[in-house]
């Protein structure tokens, strides 16, 4: 469980108390501009708040090795990253960053059709398109299993078919393995439909300024 105790940062976050399962989907929606990716880059320990407490199962951030609670809680960022030259390079480097051995070609072809992503192995990643690109980075998450995968509009490059079809790939695998989601979705209707949880950011100002 995440727990934002009193977390004032900028204009953007000011919040008495805010909690966010670890271990269930929970979506964040809300207007453009209203946070949701300050707030992802907060749990993931990329910023620090002014002031107020996060907590991370039950120990402030301030007690957690940034790394290490990097490996447990990842996340991705709204414009894909690639990492490698290879599709299989770049499905590999989820492995080299939790600190895991290799996978084998299976595992990384696996992971790769949880996501839609139907690409030879050794293709140039540079050549894949922005949405291809989105899907290699949740396969590439997907090896990297963490506990809990903090998602950036992981979908958005995606057509509306394709969108719900990936995230609900994407979330049953995460269901299976036990892992917690917190997933910024513009579809109010993807969020009604998928999480077990909805936070809103108009929680993010509830605190007095
Ligand atoms: N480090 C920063 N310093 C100052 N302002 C910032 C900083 N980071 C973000 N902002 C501003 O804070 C507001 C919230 O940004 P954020 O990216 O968190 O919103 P969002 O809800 O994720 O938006 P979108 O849905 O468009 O991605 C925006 O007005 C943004 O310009």
């Amino acid at each position: 469980m995440f727990q934002l105790n009193d977390v004032k940062y900028k204009n953007i976050i000011n919040t008495k108390q805010l909690t966010i399962p670890a271990d269930a989907i929970t979506a964040v929606t809300g207007p453009s501009g209203s946070g949701k990716s300050t707030l992802l880059r907060l749990l993931n320990y990329l910023v620090t708040p002014e002031s107020g407490t996060i907590s991370y199962q039950g120990k402030p951030f301030s007690e957690w090795e940034p790394v290490e609670l990097r490996r447990q809680v990842m996340m991705l960022p709204q414009q894909p990253v690639l990492f490698g030259e290879t599709v299989a390079e770049n499905l590999q480097a989820g492995r080299l960053f939790s600190g895991r051995e290799e996978a084998s070609e299976e595992k990384l072809t696996a992971a790769a059709q949880q996501c839609m992503l139907d690409k030879k192995l050794s293709e140039p990643a540079e050549n894949l398109s922005g949405g291809e690109q989105q899907r290699l980075s949740l396969a590439r998450l997907l090896l990297a299993a963490p506990d809990v995968y903090l998602l950036d509009e992981p979908t958005s490059a995606l057509d509306e078919d394709m969108e719900w079809n990936v995230m609900e790939r994407f979330l049953a695998e995460a269901r299976r393995s036990a892992k917690g989601v917190i997933f910024i979705s513009h579809a109010t209707a993807m969020a009604d439909h998928f999480a077990d949880r909805i936070v809103h950011s108009n929680s993010f100002t509830g605190g007095e300024v």
